[in-house]
């Protein structure tokens, strides 16, 4: 099970980065997300993907901002499946439909900065031998970084015509630094354990879920693992349920070298040609 660890003890961001060092995760109690945001949020994105306008803001290969169809899903690396889902990437310089702008924006800045003040957290608190090898602050790292995208996913009701064996989203690592998940409108995430087992995320709101990507494994020398996790089909008493979900990925900038073998955008890219979106 998970021990929550409150935003507001005195001592948050010590116990914070010994979970994600210990485990690539960390489940975060009394944090600063709105929750009436978020229902508004989903309830109105919801009603966006149950409309047909959703295609006009098809994602472009080179930006990456925008709509990703059913049949453009991303593949995780070494699926044979796609992933049963829709999505949309949202950055404030991008495609965004109107009536979604001014709450998608104003949720995208509320956990842009608490992703911000997490990070602040693994630098204090990252043992000297890790940090000295940062090739900059962590800090720095996302200082005027248009790459932060918030990921605003639907996995639709199961028909019964998925391919087999196909899931709602496959084990996978995230890109990025940081992952800022807030309770979906539905259970099924799952995070593996160093040891191997797959464990229920509760989807309550008051348990946010923060997670290591591999941009922060790569720059800390595999100091900080990143987690593998996935989203499994629901049971039968909920077949019929859409669930929505909304992680914020922070990102660095492009030129920031992570590690000899890789900058930012070099990873990024690598990453997106393996996912089958670039
Ligand atoms: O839908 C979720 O709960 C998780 C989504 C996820 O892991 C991702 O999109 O990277
Ligand atoms: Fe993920």
């Amino acid at each position: 099970m998970f021990e929550a660890i409150d935003f507001k003890a005195k001592d948050a961001a010590q116990a914070f980065v010994s979970s994600l060092k210990e485990t690539g995760f960390a489940v975060l109690k009394n944090h600063p997300l709105n929750k009436t945001l978020v229902d508004n949020l989903y309830q109105a994105w919801l009603d966006f993907y149950r409309s047909a306008e959703k295609y006009q803001f098809a994602y472009t290969q080179d930006k990456q901002d925008g709509y990703f169809a059913k049949n453009k899903a991303e593949k995780a690396k070494n699926a044979t499946q796609q992933d049963i889902k829709e999505y949309f990437h949202y950055y404030p310089w991008g495609q965004c439909p109107d009536v979604l702008k001014v709450q998608t924006q104003a949720y995208f800045e509320q956990a842009s900065q608490l992703a911000q003040t997490l990070l602040n957290w693994v630098e204090n608190q990252s043992p000297p031998e890790v940090a000295q090898a940062y090739s900059q602050k962590l800090s720095d790292m996302i200082k005027n970084s248009d790459m932060t995208m918030l990921r605003i996913l639907h996995y639709p009701p199961m028909t019964g015509d998925e391919a087999p064996g196909s899931i709602r989203a496959a084990a996978h690592e995230d890109i990025n630094l940081l992952t800022i998940l807030p309770a979906a409108s539905e259970g099924g995430l799952q995070v593996k354990t160093l040891n191997g087992e797959w464990l229920d995320v509760p989807a309550e709101f008051g348990y946010l879920i923060v997670n290591t990507g591999d941009m922060l494994q790569e720059a800390s020398a595999h100091y900080f693992p990143s987690t593998t996790h996935r989203v499994i089909n629901p049971s039968d008493r909920i077949q019929n349920t859409s669930r929505i979900s909304m992680p914020l990925f922070l990102h660095a900038r492009p030129d920031v070298v992570l590690s000899e073998q890789y900058t930012a955008h070099k990873y990024l890219i690598e990453r997106l040609k393996e996912l089958g979106v670039y």
